[in-house]
Parts: C-alpha cells; sequence; structure tokens
C-alpha cells in the first residue's frame, strides 16, 4: 500500500471502498477497489484469486485496465488497482441528460455501443472459458478523458452472483435481469445480450427498459415482452437492434458478432482505424 497515496474515496462499490490513488512512482492517477475476504470460505477465496486472475488477462482498449493486486493480510483486505476514467460513468452521464431534458445524439449512441460491444467480444471471443460480465449497466461503463468508453468490473461480479451470499450486499433492483435469469437462473453470454439491449435502450431513452417498484413485478414486465418505442428522433435501425437484443428467446438474440457486423458498427469501426 505505501507505494499509493489515497487522494479520496469515491464511492461504495457492490463488494467494497473505492477510492482515488496515486502511485507513488509516477504520481499516475488510478483506482483501487478494496475487497473484505475475512469472512469468505475457502471457495469464494477460490473463486476470488481466479477472477482477479482473469481480470489481469483482460487487455483491451475498451476494458478498464487492471494494474495490480495489493494483499492486507492483517485486516483480510485485497486491493485491486486499476485504471481511473476521467469521465465518470454512463449513468451520470444520462443523469445529466435527464436533467438537462437533453437526448444523446443517435451519433454518440452508436459510438459508444460499438466500443462496448467490441469489450464483450473480447471476453466471450476467449477460449478457455468465456468471460460473462453478468453486470452490464450504465453505472459499470465508464469513460475516460477522451471519451472512450470502457467497460468496469469485470469478472468480479461473477464472485457477487446471485448465488453467493455476497449478492444479498447488492444494493438496487437488478432492472436488467434477463428472462432466462428470473426463470431458472440460467446466465449464458446471450443473457449479457439481453443487458447490453437493456443499456442501448436506456441510452436512447434515458430510462430502462422494464422499471418496477420491486423485483417481482420486475419480473411480470420483462417477461412480458413490451418494450416502449424509442423516442422518435432516433432510426428505424436502431430501434430494431434494440427490440433483437430485447428477444424473450435467448436463441433469436443476435451474437456479439452478429452485433459488429451491423453496418451502423462495422463502418465505425473502420472509422476509428
Ligand atoms: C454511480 N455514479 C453516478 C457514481 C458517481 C460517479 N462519479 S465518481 O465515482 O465520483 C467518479 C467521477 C469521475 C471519475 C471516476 N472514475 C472512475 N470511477 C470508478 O468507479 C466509480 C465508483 C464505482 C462504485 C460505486 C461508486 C463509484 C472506476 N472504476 C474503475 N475505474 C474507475 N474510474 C469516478
Amino acid at each position: 500500500m505505501e507505494n499509493y497515496e489515497i487522494i479520496q474515496t469515491i464511492g461504495k462499490g457492490s463488494f467494497g471502498q473505492v477510492s482515488k490513488v496515486r502511485r507513488k512512482t509516477d504520481g499516475k492517477l488510478l483506482v483501487w477497489k478494496e475487497i473484505e475476504y475475512g469472512d469468505m470460505n475457502e471457495r469464494e477465496k477460490q473463486q476470488l484469486v481466479a477472477e482477479v486472475n482473469i481480470l489481469r488477462e483482460l487487455r483491451h482498449p475498451n476494458i478498464v485496465r487492471y494494474y495490480d493486486r495489493l494483499i492486507d493480510k492483517i485486516n483480510s483486505k485485497i486491493y485491486i488497482v486499476m485504471e481511473y476514467c476521467e469521465g465518470g460513468d454512463m449513468s451520470g452521464v444520462i443523469k445529466k441528460c435527464k436533467r438537462d431534458r437533453d437526448f444523446l445524439p443517435e451519433e454518440i449512441i452508436w459510438k459508444i455501443f460499438m466500443q462496448i460491444a467490441l469489450a464483450l467480444h473480447e471476453c466471450h471471443k476467449r477460449k478457455d472459458g468465456k468471460i460473462l460480465h453478468r453486470d452490464l449497466k450504465p453505472a459499470n461503463i465508464f469513460l475516460d478523458s477522451n471519451m472512450n468508453v470502457k467497460l468496469g468490473d469485470f469478472g468480479l461480479s461473477r464472485m457477487m452472483g446471485q448465488e453467493s451470499e455476497f449478492a444479498k450486499t447488492h444494493v438496487g433492483t437488478p432492472y436488467y435481469m434477463s428472462p432466462e435469469q428470473i426463470t431458472d437462473s440460467r446466465y449464458n453470454e446471450k443473457s449479457d445480450i439481453w443487458s447490453l439491449g437493456c443499456l442501448l435502450y436506456e441510452f436512447a431513452s434515458l430510462s430502462p427498459p422494464f422499471e418496477a417498484l420491486n423485483a417481482g413485478a420486475l419480473a411480470v414486465k420483462i417477461r412480458s415482452g413490451k418494450v416502449e418505442k424509442l423516442p422518435s428522433r432516433y432510426s428505424e435501425e436502431l430501434q430494431r437492434v434494440v427490440n433483437w437484443m430485447l428477444s424473450i428467446d435467448s436463441n433469436l438474440r443476435p451474437s456479439v458478432e452478429d452485433l459488429l457486423n451491423l453496418p451502423q458498427v462495422s463502418l465505425r469501426i473502420r472509422e476509428k482505424k
């Protein structure tokens, strides 16, 4: 820990304190996320080690970069040091748009969508076992200083999956839960696609596709398959892609490759180069 200086605490993640830190060697601004492993059983500890090792391998311009891990045995805490994203997260951007009654331009939405799809592709295409995000939501999408989008908290969300007791500390309504997760809590890469559909819908409508006062009512709406149309300012293509990803039957949903091959996405990927 002596190699870093804590600048400020920026919040409480789903698994612990998140602080902005400065690396003493070069003054680089970073973030560390603190995980308390004191009351974890052997299996959970194994899983945490496995997740952190996955994080270390993920190297992609649209995935929050993992830098280091520090273990504080005395307080049974592990600190995951990651890239600091100056622009904060997309839930902040959406709140601001709502407050200013200002929709995101369609061009921006496609650019953000393309980058998240590229990040997901990096994870789904991995040979030895796909990494499923399991927790795609605006608060997990970060922006760096030049409007690059970074997918955050990869892998660790499996640690916080519904099955482990850590999930109970999970606050908030699972707006982005897919139909298959509700019925038989099966999670596969098509569930990430469902969540990506909810994300795209929310970037355009500034509200999630399914809202309810409690998880039960939410489950009914999610399984109803009824989705409000996007604001008319957005194109038919955008509406079609959202509807495609929000197919109740996960087999009917696009794969990440299908999404990357969409004309609106593939032309922007070529532009990027
Ligand atoms: C939900 N949001 C609206 C909360 C406010 C968002 N603003 S903020 O937190 O102060 C803020 C302002 C500017 C830049 C950054 N950069 C940043 N934040 C991370 O996590 C945020 C944290 C996650 C857990 C819950 C609390 C917030 C990162 N994780 C990896 N790299 C990160 N870079 C954050």
